[in-house]
């Protein structure tokens, strides 16, 4: 099987808190591959490090074959590597639209367009289309027009999902799609994401939601205190020992309260 991503021996520490220990694993192209762990198990660092906000202390990522761990972010989003963050901040004065189309990797279409050029014109409009489109995708186009700071919680995690998508991203990282998202969303959020990995667009996805987990991916990995103590399909989780020790013990976010 081809890997589109390679995690191997990724380590981090804040300070004297070791936050990634020797992580390695990879993902499949159109894969959907589940992160879990309890809260602090340092999921969202390695997402992190992924995206390139965090420098890994060691080991390697490859992505398409080439190394990113020591690229800028910027340089990884332009990859192909796009993510959503738990906690969604949206600018106060854009409307949804714009701040989708701000979210378009295409800079040299912006400058072409600011200049007046036939190609950059033909950029935006293509732009245009394809915000539209994604606003229609994840059901914000009621909203499209209203400043993107007063939607829901859980619209403001689907607008980062539609600004993620601008870039047609070759592997979208999910924080927590699921939280805050109303229920009646939850069933077409996940419909929408399995018809993103069937056109090739593989995910990487940090969830708590089991229903989500089972319904969405073909396999999961669980970090425990920033090792991968278990990788498996979903339903073989609740008896994987080493998953329930992970979570058994935690006052907080459970695996289903430990299954
Ligand atoms: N920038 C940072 N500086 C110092 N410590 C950090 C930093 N980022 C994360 N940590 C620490 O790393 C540990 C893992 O945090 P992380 O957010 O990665 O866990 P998580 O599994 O995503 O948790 P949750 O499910 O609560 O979001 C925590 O102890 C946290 O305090």
């Amino acid at each position: 099987m081809t890997h589109l991503l390679e995690v191997s021996g990724v380590s981090k520490a804040f300070g004297g808190n070791q936050v990634l220990s020797s992580v390695s694993f990879n993902v499949a192209k159109g894969e959907i591959l589940g992160l879990l762990g309890p809260n602090g198990s340092g999921k969202s660092t390695l997402l992190n490090t992924i995206s390139g906000f965090t420098r890994p202390d060691g080991g390697s990522i490859t992505f398409n074959g080439h190394p990113i761990a020591r690229m800028a972010s910027h340089r990884i989003i332009q990859a192909g590597i796009a993510r959503t963050f738990q906690l969604p901040v949206m600018p106060e004065k854009m409307s949804v639209m714009e701040v989708v189309m701000a979210a378009g990797t295409r800079q040299h279409g912006l400058i072409n367009g600011l200049l007046g050029l036939a190609s950059g014109r033909k950029a935006e409009q293509e732009d245009k289309a394809r915000a539209s489109e994604l606003l229609e995708t994840l059901l914000l186009t009621k909203v499209r027009d209203l400043p993107a700071a007063a939607l829901s919680g859980g619209q403001k995690k689907l607008l980062g999902i539609a600004c993620a998508l601008m870039g047609n991203p070759a592997l979208l990282m999910l924080d927590e799609p699921m939280a805050g998202v109303h229920p009646q969303l939850r069933q077409e959020l996940v419909e929408t994401l399995v018809r993103l990995s069937q056109q090739g667009i593989s995910l990487l996805v940090i969830e708590h939601d089991m229903h989500f987990i089972n319904t969405l991916c073909q396999r999961c990995i669980v970090l425990d205190r920033g090792q991968i103590v278990a990788s498996c399909r979903p339903d073989e989780l609740a008896e994987n020992q080493q998953v329930l020790d992970a979570y058994l013990g935690r006052s907080t976010a459970t695996l289903q309260e430990a299954v």
